[in-house]
């Protein structure tokens, strides 16, 4: 049978993984301007997991406009990242609305400079920045699904993956906590460590979730943004719920290793919600697969636990904690 659709993978193992040229002639993106130097660009203050742009690696830059750049990543991933955001920005039966608040805009890519290789300008997707326009941008990346590696995926990778995922909260939750940074009053930031958010059990799990919305320094959990953040109209959980409606229903895309990524500004959360609104966006989609007819079950899983998790903190917590109230 011939899809309708576009072919998500048809650009996959076409090019070299290095083959610039191919994104020149996919869709010519402007060529870097004279005035687009190193010292423009810079990693995202606000980044919590993935990989990190440094003196030897290639990672996430932000320029201040208002986009974020993620630079390709090496083998087939870019190329396939690249591939997905231009099959689903472009696809009739993904619900505009899904797409406009729950995915970042897609700008096509552009070559830039990095810092990891000087004078090789590398490909980078385009993306409107999540969390631009937040002064105190409290973030956590939620990694979703208990497997991580889409099917199709060589045995040494699924080895490497199903012992993360064996070795975090993945397979017994449905989910990880990847990365998190809670701002609160008077701006110090809370962030622990990589190996520490690995290292988590369920209940090291809730914690975080419950200190993600409270409002006090270091380690301690009052859950005092829980209503606002968590609770209420526009709140997370009724944005996860409107997702979990679509991944119900949708079969065109397999989210393996995408996260979900939320986002709210500590200096705006008052007793009538959070000023800016609370960001709840899908990124990371260098493993997504073709659903072929098939519901992601995977996805859906994770999101189902993770939205339980979450109904549980917003339950638990005392009226006369919440907010103003
Ligand atoms: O490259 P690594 O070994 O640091 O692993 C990356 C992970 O870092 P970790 O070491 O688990 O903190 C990284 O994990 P986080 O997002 O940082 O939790 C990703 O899983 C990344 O996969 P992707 O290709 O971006 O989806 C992982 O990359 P791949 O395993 O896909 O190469
Ligand atoms: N469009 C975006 N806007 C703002 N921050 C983003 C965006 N995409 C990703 N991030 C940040 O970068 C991190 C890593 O992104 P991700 O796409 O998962 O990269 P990787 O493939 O290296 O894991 C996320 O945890 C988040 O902090």
């Amino acid at each position: 049978m011939i899809s309708r659709f576009p072919d998500l993978f048809k650009f996959r193992g076409v090019v070299s993984p290095r083959n610039h040229r191919f994104f020149h002639h996919r869709h010519p993106p402007p060529p870097p301007t004279p005035t687009t130097t190193m010292s423009d660009l810079r990693p995202p203050e606000h980044q919590v997991a993935g990989h990190r742009a440094s003196a030897s690696k290639l990672g996430p830059v932000v320029d201040g406009s208002g986009l974020f750049y993620k630079p390709l990543q090496a083998g087939d991933r870019g190329e396939h990242e690249v591939a997905f955001y231009e099959a689903f920005s472009a696809h009739p039966a993904v619900p505009p609305r899904i797409r406009d608040t729950f995915f970042p805009r897609f700008h096509g890519t552009r070559l830039l400079p990095t810092e990891a290789r000087p004078g090789e300008p590398h490909p980078h997707l385009v993306l409107d920045d999540l969390l631009a326009g937040l002064e105190a941008p409290s973030v956590a990346d939620i990694k979703i699904g208990a497997i991580t590696w889409p099917p199709s995926s060589p045995e040494s990778y699924v080895a490497k993956c199903l012992a993360k995922d064996r070795g975090t909260t993945s397979i017994l939750l449905g989910f990880r906590v990847s990365g998190v940074r809670v701002v609160a009053p008077g701006g110090a930031v809370w962030s622990p460590e990589r190996p520490e958010l690995k290292a988590l059990d369920t209940a090291g799990v809730r914690r975080v979730l419950r200190r993600y919305v409270s409002s006090v320094s270091g380690e301690g959990v009052d859950c005092a943004l829980a209503a606002a953040v968590y609770g209420g109209e526009g709140g997370v959980l009724s944005q996860l719920l409107e997702l979990k409606a679509w991944f119900e229903e949708q079969t065109l895309f397999h989210f393996y290793s995408a996260s979900i990524l939320l986002g709210y500004d500590a200096n705006a959360v008052s007793s009538t919600g959070v000023g800016g609104g609370v960001r709840v966006k899908l990124v990371d989609f260098a493993h997504v697969a073709e659903g072929d007819g098939v519901i992601d079950h995977n996805f859906l899983g994770g999101l189902c636990s993770l939205i339980k998790f979450i109904s549980d903190v917003v339950s638990e917590t005392p009226e006369k904690l919440a907010l103003g109230s």
